[in-house]
């Protein structure tokens, strides 16, 4: 068998362990490995020539990409993860104790275990590759770093900085590591492993303190200053977290406790957090997410079609979406975009934004002037349809308005080529009525942005019944370029994510009209995990955007879309949100706090101003119900309806669309996490209160019969 470690020993002493995990593309760290490294390390140990260990990565671009998280899944008991945990301490903490000096040649992903392994090491270097990142994603995982993680980086980089880094999941680029005393050098792919060896040679080094500022200095400096130190890391975690993930109390925890009684207390602790953590509901969720990127990663979207090579890309219109898209497809995908708008100034705008966010990475230090003027130089503009005949794909995103799309459809046709793929941006117009006026309508496709375009991770991607495979996957396939998590949806009004938000939506604004003021439901929703409430969503997105889908859903898909009617008096009060600086919250000069609701919105609405603004967690958890299981319920009738192909695509969508909780897994493994005959019996009780807009669909009904649940 194919050995995972495998140790050359060269002539000036120094011993070159690469680690190559056999058949997989990336290194992880499994149980397995445990006797085969051990072996190692006695050899090492046993040999008197070798005078110092490189350790280093066999893969191309990458070292180690932590723990093995099937490994992690497949746990039954916390006993087995304690014993995963445990395990990693003793190996790590064997190599530390190496009398040898060892480094660890960094190149690529370096993150998680892969990261405390090298940490164990006494110093590190790091390619500047762009490939090479190093952190501690694992709370992102609904877990902490197992393998000594929350005791050695405190010690390495400064317990503030390493809070951070743990609490956040954040990827460090090389020069980052560098500055903060992660790595000890940073140089060329071609002479890694040459510079670690040159480290190793030169003997075992003390182990440095870490880089801190003054103020940092004084407060890590003594128990008191450790102690305001974790008080404020907690406050802020449960501000952020509303207590609903576990993994950054306990990452704390860790922390306080290594810190104050040493490491092998701090390493007690971390295991038996570790272990509670890897069975915990909110982990598991997460690392569904894990797997279900990672598989959607692989697929065309369309069967076994292949993708066409896109080469170059036209936007049509310069707004806000136009502008987004034409700036992802050359700074993510490097692929060059034309963009053409009616008039000048859309054309300035969108080059403008294009120009702020990579000026931010160049003040962030994330790139030099020279790459953000080369990335520019891949945008051009043009008022007519010009330079555009050889253009792959054309994505449109102007007004929702058929005829102006329809106009689009017959220009592309006339003006590009007969295989150029015609992707509409609409947020509500089926796909197959855009078509209507194709005469190629297998080249029509939807490909539904979310604002901010450069932020947002996911895309619809929607055929409509003439749609063909190949343009299906040529279009999946240039999402991902851009960055983007592709969901190949169903053609029908709202397609997937804006259908089960228009519910939510809805229902948040049938309870404001029920006396339920503005802040008490958004505070109801964050609780329960989204990221910002109804109220502020709909001040973000737009009031008058909400006002214009509506009609269209009630129309396609029933009464249950219908909007309340009073809503429109908020239009005619000109009240359409942030862009207007009107809307259910204060906006510039007039708002005296961060956030402050707009009170003259009841006035208007013709309601009194709520007395109770809704801080009692009973009337939270009642409002918070009402929307989410509105959410559920349209997301079943999705999947029934064929609109979105599988429980794992619906629940991507909702996660990376709308923000719905990712420690709940997205709607389908909450309802399985409900059951589906609670749900049915909470929504059949509203039902009987509220009328038939809460009627469960049928494919609930009959798993409430049935038992059934969407994941095994
Ligand atoms: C004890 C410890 O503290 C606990 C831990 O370490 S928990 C794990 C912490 N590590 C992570 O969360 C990193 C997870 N991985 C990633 O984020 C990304 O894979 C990456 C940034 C490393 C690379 O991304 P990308 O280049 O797009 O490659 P991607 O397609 O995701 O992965 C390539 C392959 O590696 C696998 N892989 C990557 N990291 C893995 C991991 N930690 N466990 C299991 N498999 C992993 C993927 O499943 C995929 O397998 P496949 O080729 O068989 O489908």
């Amino acid at each position: 068998m194919d050995k995972t470690f495998n140790l050359t020993k060269r002539e000036d002493g120094i011993a070159v362990l690469t680690m190559d995990v056999p058949g997989e593309t990336m290194n992880t760290l499994r149980a397995e490995f445990g006797p085969e490294i051990s072996q190692v390390l006695a050899e090492i140990k046993a040999d008197s020539s070798i005078k110092g260990l490189v350790l280093i990565s066999g893969k191309k671009d990458s070292f180690v990409a932590g723990a093995d998280i099937s490994m992690l899944d497949a746990c039954e008991t916390a006993a087995d993860a304690k014993q995963l945990s445990q395990q990693g301490h003793v190996v790590f903490n064997e190599l530390e104790s190496l009398t040898i000096p060892v480094v660890a040649a960094i190149n690529g992903a370096c993150l998680g275990g892969g990261l405390e392994l090298a940490i164990a090491c006494h110093q590190r270097v790091c390619s500047d590759n762009n490939k090479t990142v190093m952190g501690v994603p694992e709370v992102q995982l609904g877990l902490l770093p197992g393998g000594g993680g929350t005791q050695r980086l405190p010690r390495l980089v400064g317990i503030t900085t390493a809070l951070d880094m743990m609490l956040t999941g954040k990827q460090l680029r090389p020069k980052q590591a560098l500055k903060m005393g992660l790595v000890d050098d940073m140089v060329p792919d071609s002479i890694l492993l040459q510079t670690a060896v040159e480290m190793a040679l030169k003997g075992k080094r003390a182990p440095k303190k870490p880089k801190l500022s003054l103020v940092n200095r004084l407060l890590e400096g003594s128990n008191i200053g450790r102690n305001i130190i974790f008080d404020q890391a907690g406050k802020q975690v449960q501000k952020k977290t509303q207590g609903n993930f576990p993994a950054p109390d306990k990452i704390i925890d860790c922390v306080r406790q290594g810190m104050a009684k040493g490491m092998v207390k701090g390493l007690e602790v971390e295991a038996s957090h570790f272990s509670e953590l890897v069975l915990s509901k909110e982990s598991a969720a997460l690392r569904s997410i894990f797997f279900a990127t990672t598989e959607m990663k692989k697929e065309s979207g369309a069967g076994d079609a292949k993708p066409r090579t896109i080469k170059k890309v036209m936007v049509l219109g310069g707004g806000l979406m136009g502008g987004g898209i034409a700036s992802v497809t050359t700074t993510k995908a490097k692929i060059p975009a034309r963009v053409k708008d009616i008039s000048e100034q859309g054309l300035s705008n969108a080059l403008s934004y294009a120009y702020k966010l990579l000026d931010k990475g160049v003040k962030r230090r994330h790139m030099t002037p020279a790459v953000r003027d080369n990335l520019m130089s891949l945008m051009t503009t043009t008022t007519e349809y010009k330079g555009i005949k050889d253009a792959d794909i054309v994505v449109e995103a102007v007004f929702e308005d058929l005829d102006l799309k329809h106009q689009m459809v017959k220009d592309v046709e006339r003006e590009c080529g007969e295989h150029t793929i015609f992707a509409s941006n609409t947020s509500s117009l089926p796909i197959s009525q855009i078509a209507e006026a194709a005469s190629r309508p297998e080249n029509v496709i939807g490909l539904h942005y979310f604002s901010p375009v450069e932020k947002m991770p996911l895309v619809e991607v929607i055929a409509h019944k003439k749609t063909s495979a190949e343009t299906i996957a040529t279009t999946v396939a240039f999402a991902r370029k851009q960055g983007k998590t592709p969901i190949v949806v169903q053609d029908g009004a709202g397609f997937y994510v804006n259908r089960i938000l228009a519910l939510y939506m809805n229902e948040a604004a049938q309870l404001l009209l029920e006396g339920k003021s503005v802040e008490g439901l958004d505070k109801a929703l964050v609780k329960f995990g989204f990221p910002v409430g109804p109220m502020t969503l709909l001040d973000e997105v737009g009031i008058d955007v909400g006002a214009k889908i509506s009609p269209i859903l009630e129309r396609e898909l029933g009464d249950r879309f219908k909007a309340p009617a009073a809503f429109d008096k908020l239009l005619s009060d000109d009240r359409k949100g942030r862009k207007n600086n009107k809307g259910f919250y204060l906006y510039g000069s007039k708002a005296k706090k961060a956030k402050q609701v707009d009170t003259s919105v009841y006035g208007i609405l013709g309601l009194s101003t709520p007395v109770n603004n809704g801080a009692n967690s009973s009337e939270l958890a009642e409002v918070s119900q009402r929307c989410v299981v509105q959410m559920l319920n349209e997301a079943v009738r999705c999947l029934e309806e064929g609109i979105i192909a599988s429980p794992r695509d619906g629940d991507i969508g909702a996660i990376f669309g709308i923000g719905f909780p990712p420690f709940l897994g997205g709607p389908f493994h909450y309802i399985d996490t409900l059951g589906a005959k609670d749900l049915v019996s909470k929504l059949e009780a509203y039902q009987g209160v509220y009328g038939d807009r809460f009627k469960p669909c049928n494919q609930l009904v009959e798993m409430a019969s049935s038992g059934a649940k969407f994941f095994s």
